[in-house]
């Protein structure tokens, strides 16, 4: 079955407690947090003293996108702030294999992040070592934007590439995620489906969260 991450980026930040508390009773498997340094990505965002906040009520696994420059400087400090799991982007590391060693030594679940122009078969050498791969299906930065469809081919890609190297990664996708884009991310073999505005914005996010489910039953 799908699993749903809502993204807190769309979320109301005037009232962060309220929306975590309606993740925390819905049928979402994690809690998606994005955090962006105006440099990798032109966006800012949050930063640790929100994510430790956020993990003192959460009762679902954080799962913090780290769209940042160099973002193995932060290991520690996303750790202590609560992660379950790290992403961090293939594009923003220049020692993909170290990173991804400390984040496991510090107890997290090790993700790696492709941007929409970056090929699958760059994580030939590090699949085996990760938990998860996150595939952006729209650029990142921003949420609301539009689902970009190639990302249903890299979907399958990495599926093939899971299925080869005897990985067990989990395939998470994030951008543009809704009722009409979603099924063809199950049917290609996706895991974990990212919702933002598709969640937040929804008259009834509980629903919106089933509804997603629903379409893999
Ligand atoms: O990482 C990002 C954006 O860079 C995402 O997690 C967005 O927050 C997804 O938002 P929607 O596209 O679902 O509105
Ligand atoms: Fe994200």
């Amino acid at each position: 079955m799908i699993q749903v991450a809502p993204s807190l980026l769309a979320a109301d930040f005037a009232r962060l407690g309220e929306e975590v508390s309606m993740v925390n009773k819905s049928r979402a498997s994690l809690i998606h947090i994005d955090v962006m340094d105006g440099m990798f990505v032109p966006n800012i965002t949050i930063g640790f003293p929100v994510i430790k906040s956020i993990s003192r009520i959460a009762e679902k696994p954080l799962d913090v996108h780290m769209m940042v420059c160099d973002p193995g400087r932060y290991v520690d400090q996303v750790r202590e702030a609560g992660a379950e799991i790290m992403n961090v982007h293939w594009e923003a590391c220049t020692h993909l294999d170290s990173v991804i060693r400390s984040i496991r030594s510090a107890g997290m679940k090790a993700a790696v992040t492709l941007n929409p122009a970056t090929p699958v078969m760059l994580l030939r050498d590090v699949i085996r070592d990760l938990d998860m791969v996150l595939l952006m299906s729209v650029n990142p930065g921003f949420g609301g934007q539009n689902f970009i469809p190639n990302t249903v081919r890299k979907v399958r890609e990495l599926r093939s590439l899971i299925a080869e190297s005897g990985s067990e990664a989990v395939i998470e996708i994030d951008g543009g995620v809704n009722l009409e884009t979603a099924p063809a991310l199950i049917e290609a073999g996706a895991d974990i489906l990212v919702a933002g505005s598709y969640v937040f914005r929804a008259s009834d996010p509980f629903k919106a969260i089933s509804d997603l489910i629903d379409l893999s039953e």
